[in-house]
């Protein structure tokens, strides 16, 4: 349902961040995209959800060509994905309820769908009692979890996550991968998860995609986290 052949990126510095990606990630993959600063991994990410463009190459994402994807097109496949980042990205004016409505409310879902769903995955990532807070009055944690809520709201086939647990620490970290667990599990959704965190690479097991220098020089299923930091 993804599938990357033969992305190359280089940006308009020169730096070449991909140098020829071929992958394919089957519908309800748990994948880790693991490798040393610099080797391109937020590029595999951001070249996923179209935040960046290859230089060449053809990026599918359930049958749709990011590669060639007009901007105006952008919203359209951007709703079949979640996307979960290190630093939360939460709006600071907006309750917790608010800021995972937000997402349905710029699709337009009918009010009544919104109130269940919102409800439902607020429940699911355990906020439903903090529904009314402000960001600023959860741990950090808790703000990921509301972010994990937003990413999942207009149940998108894939999450992806860049360093989810980056601003964690290690006990808040675990807690993070559970609901990531519980989505992969109870909802189906496939996980690509850009990550650091040699400990919960190496426990939880999954399918590890190693990045260096913009190539995948791994790819094992129940993979470990393979060189040090
Ligand atoms: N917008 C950009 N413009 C120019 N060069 C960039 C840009 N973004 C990333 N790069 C360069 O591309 C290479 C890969 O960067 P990328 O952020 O993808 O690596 P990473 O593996 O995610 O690193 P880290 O673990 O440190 O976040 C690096 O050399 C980086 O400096």
């Amino acid at each position: 349902m993804i599938k990357m052949k033969d992305v190359y990126k280089k940006y308009t510095n020169g730096v070449v961040a991909a140098n020829g990606l071929n992958v394919q990630i089957a519908p309800g993959e748990f994948v880790y995209v693991v490798g040393p600063s610099g080797a391109g991994k937020s590029t595999f990410i951001k070249m996923m959800y179209r935040e960046e463009k290859p230089t060449s190459g053809e990026i599918y994402i359930d049958g749709t060509n990011l590669a060639t994807l007009k901007n105006r097109e952008v919203p359209f496949v951007r709703r079949k994905l979640g996307v979960v980042f290190q630093d939360f990205k939460l709006l600071p004016k907006l309750t917790v309820y608010e800021n995972v409505a937000f997402a349905m409310e710029v699709i337009e879902a009918p009010s009544d769908t919104i109130r269940d769903r919102v409800t439902e995955v607020l429940d699911l990532v355990g906020l439903k009692a903090k529904a009314r807070m402000l960001p600023t009055e959860l741990s950090g944690g808790e703000q990921q979890r509301v972010s994990i809520a937003r990413s999942i709201v207009n149940r998108p086939k894939v999450v992806i996550a860049d360093e989810p647990t980056g601003n964690l620490d290690p006990e808040t970290s675990w807690d993070i991968m559970n609901v990531f667990r519980d989505i992969n599990e109870q909802l189906g959704t496939t996980i690509v998860m850009a990550t650091h965190n040699k400990n919960i690479v190496n426990r939880i097991r999954h399918r590890v995609i190693a990045i260096e220098g913009g190539l995948i020089v791994r790819d094992e299923a129940e993979g470990v986290y393979g060189y040090e930091i």
